[in-house]
């Protein structure tokens, strides 16, 4: 096996793929990033520690009205004799406290919003797009004064209002985002190993809106500090309270006098708003570029079209698996499409049963009914799926994930699309080990690292604490079956687990398949469009064509005395790609002279 291994294994073991530095060591190495959130440091050190650094800033003293600096007054006094140093601290604690009243409210109602509309669709996607786009069509500094107008000169209040009018920005990120990440099929596989959604929300999709977050966090903050020190400019603040826009207020009005006053506040909004939007820029490239790698667009599942009918007997059940007249359809009413018709299928305890067909016939469907992960649109119509004796079509998703993981397990057909790649591969076999087993953080990693050696991975540790990205496309294969055998299930649905790999890791991906069902007895359903793959696995077959199933018995009798056209067809086709007769060779006399033609 270890020779087969090293096709698989393409890094050598122990060899280190390139890691991506963490976060924070980016964070430290880019410049920008650093000198801009040490300047919103000494900012905000600052303001905080206004009471220690200055005097009252309401403390009047008319004599000394206009006066300039002195011992104790660094930056001298204002019209009305109070020291100007103070109030710029005291003010920048109003200012940022106002802006970050305005994000808190922000990021409450959308970030929630929009990670719930992103994950269901449903009616509260139309209901909060729709109220989103009402928000983000008001003109805020109209909604502001008519606030004012309405609530009175509470310059907290107005910050309230201002987060309700900005939530919509951070509503639409992460709705988008989230849309993205839920069709990830790592999200199907985290879904059919029987976590929740709460969970499957936590793990898998804050994680990927964690970046984007923090830099529309800066952003916004940047714009809630303008448009605050605006309204106190406009005189439409608190008026009583320091504020930097209402220190620019009274300065403009003794801009004759002494210009010198507009520069302390006109710097201090300046300098925070210009360090915010450059750390929101450093943080794009730190988290972004060379963090958390995208969501891989979804390869779509294939959908192509190609035309029926007997199956299983339609009498006794099997034990572990059995498929009844199942229906799966498309749309509703008129328009409604069956894209699965009928189908019977059994499987049971120990046995492996080949699902083929040719690609669209509607053998992923079956296998998603199953599994209870139709894609959006689609539904059981019709028929009755028992796993393990227990009717799974109409059951509730709490009984249903009970299930999932536990008694069926899934191997899909895209690895890499499988595995989160904002986490190490232990870390994705640990999860649902705890939930599922209730086993403690050591236990599960202990049981991950005998689950990889079990699956023939040559350096279990290297790959446990491996992300996705650092592990080839046949590693990834053995991993996602490590997963599916993490809960000890009974019945594995194997979904062309083969085809996204190459032909020399194919072969020993379903010796390993092979070898796991005769160990542990497993039921399986191999869907495959390969009938090699059948011959060498699979003791009955099902032929599928058009959404129905056309031909079912032993692998032996149906490949070599098919009785449906259809699957004779399928099996000429495979001889059709037979390997070419050798090249014709002249045939020569016996003295060697080559004979004509
Ligand atoms: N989301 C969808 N909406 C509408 N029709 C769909 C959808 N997904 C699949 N179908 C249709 O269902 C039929 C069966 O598709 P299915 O994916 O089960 O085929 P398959 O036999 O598994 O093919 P492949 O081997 O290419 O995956 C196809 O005709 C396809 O057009």
């Amino acid at each position: 096996m270890s020779e087969a291994l090293t096709s698989d294994n393409h890094l050598p073991a122990g060899a280190a793929a390139p890691r991506r530095a963490k976060p924070v060591r980016r964070f430290l190495r880019n410049p920008q990033a650093v000198i801009s959130a040490l300047v919103l440091g000494v900012v905000g050190g600052a303001v905080l520690l206004a009471p220690l650094l200055s005097t009252d800033p309401g403390a009047a003293e008319l004599s000394k009205a206009f006066a300039g600096a002195e011992p104790g007054h660094p930056l001298g006094f204002d019209s009305a004799g109070r020291d100007v140093w103070s109030r710029l601290l005291h003010g920048g604690r109003n200012t940022l406290g106002g802006a970050l009243i305005a994000l808190a409210v922000a990021l409450s109602i959308g970030v929630p919003s929009g990670l719930v509309a992103g994950y269901y669709g449903k009616w509260f996607d139309a209901v909060a797009n729709w109220a989103g786009n009402f928000v983000m069509a008001l003109p805020a500094m109209v909604v502001l004064l008519a606030s004012r107008a309405i609530l009175g000169p509470t310059m907290w209040v107005l910050m309230v209002v201002l987060g309700v009018l900005v939530a919509p920005s951070f509503f639409r990120l992460v709705r988008g985002i989230v849309a993205t990440v839920r069709g990830e099929l790592y999200v199907d596989a985290a879904r059919v190993s029987g976590l929740r959604d709460r969970r499957i929300i936590a793990r898998h999709v804050l994680i990927v809106v964690r970046a984007p977050i923090i830099i529309q966090i800066a952003l916004v903050a940047g714009i809630a500090i303008s448009l605050q020190a605006g309204l106190e400019f406009l005189g439409i603040g608190s008026g009583d309270l320091p504020t930097w826009g209402a220190m620019l207020n009274e300065a403009f009005q003794n801009v004759q006098r002494s210009p010198l006053f507009m520069l302390w506040p006109g710097l201090a909004l300046g300098i925070t708003s210009a360090a915010l939007v450059l750390l929101a820029s450093a943080l794009r490239d730190v988290l972004e570029d060379g963090g958390t790698p995208p969501p891989r667009p979804r390869a779509a599942r294939r959908a192509r079209v190609s035309a029926p009918t007997t199956s299983d007997s339609a009498g006794a059940r099997a034990a572990l698996l059995s498929v009844r007249d199942l229906a799966v359809s498309y749309g509703s009413g008129a328009s409604a499409v069956d894209v699965v018709r009928g189908v019977d299928i059994d499987v049971a305890e120990g046995e492996v049963v080949g699902l083929v067909g040719q690609s669209g016939s509607g053998k992923s469907q079956t296998a998603f009914s199953v599994l209870g992960i139709l894609p959006e649109g689609g539904r059981v119509s019709r028929g009755s799926i028992l796993i393990a004796g227990t009717e799974v079509v109409g059951l509730p998703e709490k009984r249903y994930r009970a299930l999932r993981g536990g008694v069926v397990a899934y191997v899909p057909q895209e690895p890499m699309t499988n595995l989160d790649p904002a986490f190490t591969v232990g870390g994705q076999l640990v999860e649902p080990m705890r939930l599922r087993l209730g086993l403690s953080r050591k236990a599960a990693a202990e049981r991950a690292l005998e689950l990889l050696r079990q699956v023939e991975i040559a350096d279990p540790r290297r790959v446990f604490d491996a992300y996705p990205h650092e592990i080839s496309g046949g590693m990834a294969q053995r991993v996602l079956i490590a997963g599916a055998m993490s809960c000890d299930p009974k019945l594995l649905i194997a979904d062309e687990p083969t085809t996204a790999l190459d032909v020399t890791v194919q072969a020993e991906v379903l010796e390993l398949l092979r070898r796991l069902q005769a160990e542990r007895g497993l039921g399986v359903l191999l869907v495959t469009h390969d009938l090699g793959v059948v011959a060498d696995l699979c003791d009955r077959v099902a032929v599928m064509n058009a959404g129905r199933i056309v031909e079912t018995g032993r692998t032996a009798q149906v490949l070599t005395r098919p009785q449906d056209p259809y699957t004779r067809t399928l099996i000429e086709a495979v001889l059709d790609d037979a390997p070419a007769r050798p090249a014709w060779v002249a045939p020569r006399a016996a003295d060697g002279a080559e004979v004509p033609a």
